[in-house]
């Protein structure tokens, strides 16, 4: 599989190699709707992203009006970057560079009054975690509650009267300086509502991550915020269903999934899983992936036999949004910063659990019993053998 950066965004290929009734058709078969509900954006911020050199894309989901509740409309904001300095120049520089891209796309949002927005894995430091050294990288773990990107967000989630969600590395001081991959949730006042810490972290590819933390000890809480009830699901958790579902039984209307992907190991399947997690828990989905081709300054290995090598590959960006009923927005550029913004009715999740019944017929009492025999030191498995 390559690793290309020139294809601009695959979304724009489908959109510029058909027209009229086939590209209707496309849409209907691929996107679930004929057209996408393009929403307005006001021409000032057009011009501000234009500026500024990032993507801007808004898309409507309505749902049916209902006869007993009002509709609960909520617009969501995600955020997709690159890195803005070289990985070997002075943390602070890294940090502030990131800082000063994301300062311009969240005023953007606000003023397209998006209500909650999200920014991608890890995402005010490069991913480093492909290299296993230690230093500097463990110097941009941070806390929590007012570490410098907490405290930039917090006041931009006060200023603008937003939830932020922040996925950072964190550093908890209260628990042995341990390191974790952790989203921080940030309510419309910049106060810290609460984090979920990453439940599955990944050993494939240069994915080394289990050299810096390990597996969350968080369980899978939901954030009422004033906006809606909400969820993270951390990159690699999008591969495990069962970390969907358990978002969605503790109540969940939108799971966002903050991510840190590269082309060659994961492409074919990104369209894929955080949109069929929308469809199986009946809940709204947000993909976000970062974008760009980070460079480290010594060689690394993953002991997988390729040759020693300093870039991760390419992180190819393609964040989207998809609704319950599995309809989804087009993906934002494989290799540009972006602003995605999605206008949800969150109604529309008890709607499709009521048409389609997943979780009326999802069976959890049968899974329980059969999980709890499953994981018993003597289970054999449930395999019938031919005679
Ligand atoms: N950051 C992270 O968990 N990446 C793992 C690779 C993948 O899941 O595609």
């Amino acid at each position: 599989m390559s690793d290309s950066v020139e294809l601009e965004s695959f979304d724009n290929l489908i959109a510029a190699s058909l027209s009229g009734s086939k590209l209707e058709e496309f849409n209907r078969i691929y996107y679930g709707r004929k057209d996408h509900h393009f929403l307005n954006i006001k021409k000032s911020n057009i011009e501000f992203a234009t500026r500024y050199n990032f993507e801007i894309a808004a898309y409507d989901f309505p749902a049916r009006r209902e006869e007993t509740r009002s509709p609960h409309i909520v617009k969501i904001g995600i955020i997709q970057h690159s890195i803005a300095v070289s990985t070997d120049k002075p943390i602070t520089e890294q940090r502030q560079g990131i800082f000063n891209k994301i300062r311009n796309i969240i005023a953007t949002a606000a003023d397209e009054g998006v209500n909650i927005v999200c920014l991608q894995e890890a995402w005010s430091m490069p991913f480093a975690f492909c290299t296993r050294e230690k230093q500097p990288w463990c110097e941009f773990a941070e806390s929590a509650i007012d570490g410098p990107s907490n405290q930039f967000l917090r006041e931009l989630a006060a200023k603008y009267n937003m939830v932020i969600i922040s996925p950072i590395l964190e550093r908890d001081e209260c628990h042995g300086d341990t390191i974790w991959n952790t989203a921080v949730v940030i309510d419309e006042f910049g106060k810290i509502i609460g984090k979920h810490r990453k439940n599955h972290i990944p050993r494939v590819g240069d994915f080394n991550e289990s050299t810096y933390y390990f597996e969350g000890n968080t369980g899978h809480p939901v954030f009422e915020t004033k906006f809606g009830k909400i969820a993270i699901n951390i990159c690699y958790g999008r591969h495990h269903p069962l970390n969907w579902l358990m978002f969605g039984i503790n109540g969940a209307e939108i799971v966002f999934n903050p991510s840190a992907t590269v082309a060659g190991l994961s492409e074919h399947l990104w369209a894929v899983e955080s949109r069929n997690a929308a469809i199986a828990n009946s809940y709204f989905t947000c993909a976000i992936n970062r974008v760009g081709t980070e460079k480290f300054p010594n060689e690394f290995t993953s002991g997988d036999g390729k040759p020693a090598h300093k870039d991760f590959g390419h992180f190819y960006g393609s964040s989207y949004v998809t609704a319950p009923d599995g309809c989804r927005t087009p993906g934002l550029s494989r290799n540009k910063d972006g602003l995605l913004i999605a206008q949800i009715d969150l109604n529309q999740c008890r709607q499709i659990k009521d048409k389609w019944g997943f979780t009326m017929t999802q069976r959890l009492d049968l899974y329980a019993d059969s999980l709890r025999k499953a994981v018993q030191p003597d289970y054999e498995c449930q395999l019938i053998k031919k005679t």
